[in-house]
């Protein structure tokens, strides 16, 4: 069975092409990390925003980027699915909701990728529904649909083209969450996958 996982692991990177090196990750992790602290300098609001990390596919992104915030927040998580182990998106499961009040505060959702938009368009309605004063989205990679999302971040580190990607907290099939870099799978290697 552990063959089994690490050939087809193995297999689905075989003829992936590069998107972002691990460098060029860093860097549009800095440069979220720029844009919200000019966003909370010297900010006038009487509570800290509380930010929440989208888990799963946001863990790495999430990791990296709040030891680089230098204003004074609070932390939490939502576990928001919609691909599980699949490459086409479906319908949206919350497995964990915010656990604290939400009500008149400025929260900052960071999520690895804005794709269709369905998830962080639901994210975001549902916490103004909670009562959030506001709701700012950032995100490691937008990516380029050309076309109209239900939601738009309001930060994003980087623009990545119309390909399922995987690394820096992004899974194919469950697979390499743990990349350093971001890597394009070939379509023909994503579809040999699901017929082993
Ligand atoms: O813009 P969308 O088309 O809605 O897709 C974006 C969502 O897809 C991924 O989550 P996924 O459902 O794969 O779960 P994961 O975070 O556990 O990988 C990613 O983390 C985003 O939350
Ligand atoms: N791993 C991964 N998850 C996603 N969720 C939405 N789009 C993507 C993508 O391109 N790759």
């Amino acid at each position: 069975m552990q063959d089994f996982h690490h050939n087809r692991a193995h297999a689905l990177l075989e003829h992936a092409e590069p998107v972002a090196t691990a460098e060029e990750v860093q860097a549009a992790v800095g440069r979220v990390a720029d844009q919200l602290n000019l966003r909370f300098r010297d900010t006038e609001e009487a509570s800290f925003p509380l930010v929440l990390g989208v888990m799963g596919g946001a863990v790495v992104f999430t990791g990296h980027v709040l030891p680089l915030l230098d204003f004074p927040l609070e932390f939490d998580y939502i576990h928001v699915t919609r691909y599980g182990d699949e490459d086409k998106g479906g319908q949206v499961v919350w497995k964990v909701i915010p656990r604290q009040s939400v009500e008149g505060k400025t929260i900052i959702v960071l999520d690895d990728i804005l794709d269709e938009g369905e998830t962080l368009a639901q994210v975001k309605e549902r916490l103004l529904g909670m009562g959030a004063k506001e709701v700012i989205i950032a995100v490691f990679a937008d990516k380029d649909l050309g076309r109209k999302k239900p939601v738009q971040a309001d930060i994003v580190g980087l623009t990545i083209p119309n390909r399922f990607v995987v690394g820096f907290g992004m899974d194919v099939y469950g697979y390499w969450r743990n990349l350093p870099a971001l890597w394009a799978i070939s379509p023909e290697d994503l579809k040999a996958a699901t017929l082993e």
